[in-house]
């Protein structure tokens, strides 16, 4: 199991650190759209067509799930732009929003609750008549109404991790979830792929919390009316339903205080970090400017993802810092071995003080007075790099070669010049700039991009790790 986990891991990480990057800025060019909304530009840095830019699809990481290629110098004919509206059609979903609430109204009231009956393959609550369409389906029945408060407990998790990636977060953390945003005296949420965390606060009982939720699952525009969710696309910020979605979302957050608010936001892991952060920048936007919040303030995030990926979310954005609270999900099987022994590998991603978001000392939590923050009971203060650097698994151990705390499951190779695992290959680089071979940027901030002695470098760096390797 734990060769697994690092198999997912590295396939996250691929998804993020690959020779492919996503081009965000596509000002003045016509950007073509699949069902998901505007397509993303991409650019490939190896292979036969290297360096040729094409469009894709945003949300879906596999062509068989949204076939959508085009390349962006391509001149498409007019009969393949007709056959890509006929195709983006057909994977809409079947009804709208409205559709959909009115037939949820019927379930509700028209139905008693023992003929009440939910078509689990489809994600749909079906109608008296329509039961034999759905003869070979997965059908739930008896469905009470406080089931059908509980829709993420109803629907199947979607847990494909190239589309919707669906875990949902175990009743632990759901509960820490809501304590926090409480003691923050959030009243406010924005649940962004976060539907169990909406689910909770929309049965709350005390009704401090409200919540709206953004999600690309159609299937819950059947429980929440657009008052309370929206169909989202959080790789490219598109509304499934335009300017109507964004008024609601903007009446929603209008006649709150600035400091009210929260997102709470758990995209799919193999998602692209660049696509988010600019939803993310477009979202809080929208926040500033409805409850006028100053200039220099940001929106209060709690951003859940691997601890693996911390480099990449603190590049874009400098003032986020990772907890060390350990996110507990109900169906994320791929990381139970390791869950077991080390704690989950998700982490919370903030810029909210760390300080504030106390964690409990029955969990084996403690406050760090030198870092001000709570770290976990394996993470100790490290005095020589000033903080408490343990990330997973076992305490860290100070390097004084590399300057740093390492897993202790590795020491320092004089050849690579940083702590490595035992047994491992010295001339392949598993991270680091694909141009130049550095390890401390990617290849988009190389300072020797574009330099056509680039690859040449490259191929010398490489050459002289073997030869080293060789004498070592
Ligand atoms: C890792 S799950 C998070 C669920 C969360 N842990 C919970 O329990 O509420 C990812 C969520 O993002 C949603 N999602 C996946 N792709 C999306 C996209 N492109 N845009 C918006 N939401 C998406 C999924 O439907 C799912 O709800
Ligand atoms: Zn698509
Ligand atoms: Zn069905
Ligand atoms: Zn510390
Ligand atoms: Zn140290
Ligand atoms: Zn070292
Ligand atoms: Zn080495």
């Amino acid at each position: 199991m734990l060769q697994f986990t690092k198999y997912i891991k590295k396939k996250i990480m691929a998804a993020n650190i690959s020779d492919t990057d996503v081009i965000i800025d596509t000002e003045g060019i016509t950007v073509p759209e699949c069902a998901h909304g505007p397509a993303l530009m991409f650019v490939r840095y190896s292979g036969s067509d290297a360096g040729r830019r094409f469009f894709a699809c945003s949300a879906f990481r596999d062509r068989k799930d949204c076939s959508f290629f085009q390349w962006c110098d391509e001149k498409v004919s007019q009969e393949k732009l007709e056959m890509k509206k006929v195709i983006n059609k057909s994977m809409q979903p079947k009804y709208s929003h409205r559709q959909y609430r009115e037939r949820f109204q019927l379930v509700l009231k028209g139905i008693h609750k023992n003929e009440r009956q939910l078509c689990r393959t489809c994600g749909l609550f079906l109608l008296p008549d329509e039961e034999k369409e759905h003869e070979d389906h997965d059908i739930l029945n008896k469905i009470n109404k406080a089931m059908l408060k509980l829709p993420s407990q109803l629907f199947t998790p979607l847990d494909n991790n190239k589309t919707y990636a669906q875990y949902l977060f175990s009743k632990k953390t759901v509960a820490f979830v809501l304590d926090q945003l409480k003691s923050l005296n959030k009243t406010h949420v924005i649940c962004l792929g976060a539907p169990r965390i909406h689910e909770a606060i929309m049965n709350e009982e005390t009704g401090t919390l409200k919540s709206y939720l953004l999600d690309l699952d159609f299937r819950y525009m059947q429980v929440y009316g657009p008052e309370n969710f929206s169909r989202y696309n959080m790789f490219n910020h598109h509304f499934f339903d335009g300017e109507r979605s964004v008024k609601f979302l903007t009446k929603f957050l209008t006649g709150c205080s600035h400091d009210q608010v929260a997102m709470v936001f758990d995209p799919p892991f193999g998602g692209m970090v660049e696509a988010l952060s600019v939803s993310i920048r477009k979202i809080s936007e929208l926040w500033k400017s409805v409850t006028k919040a100053p200039t220099d303030l940001t929106l209060s995030i709690l951003w859940f993802f691997p601890y693996f990926m911390e480099k990449r979310i603190i590049d874009s954005f400098k003032d986020f810092q990772m907890l060390d609270y350990k996110v507990d999900y109900d169906n994320h099987t791929l990381f139970r071995g390791d869950v077991k022994k080390h704690g989950s590998p998700v982490r919370i991603f903030t810029n909210i003080h760390p300080q504030k978001i106390k964690l409990s000392a029955d969990e084996g939590y403690r406050f760090c007075a030198v870092c001000k923050r709570y770290s976990a009971k394996e993470n100790i203060h490290c005095d020589v790099c000033d903080s408490c650097p343990t990330k997973y698994g076992a305490t860290y151990r100070h390097c004084f070669k590399c300057d740093r705390c390492n897993k202790p499951s590795k020491e320092h190779c004089e050849v690579c010049r940083t702590c490595q695992l035992k047994g491992h290959s010295c001339d392949k680089p598993s991270q680091g700039c694909h141009i130049c071979g550095a390890l401390d940027h990617k290849r988009r901030e190389c300072p020797e991009k574009g330099s056509q002695k680039a690859s040449k470098r490259k191929r010398k760096w490489v050459e002289n790790r073997s030869k080293k390797k060789m004498k070592c």
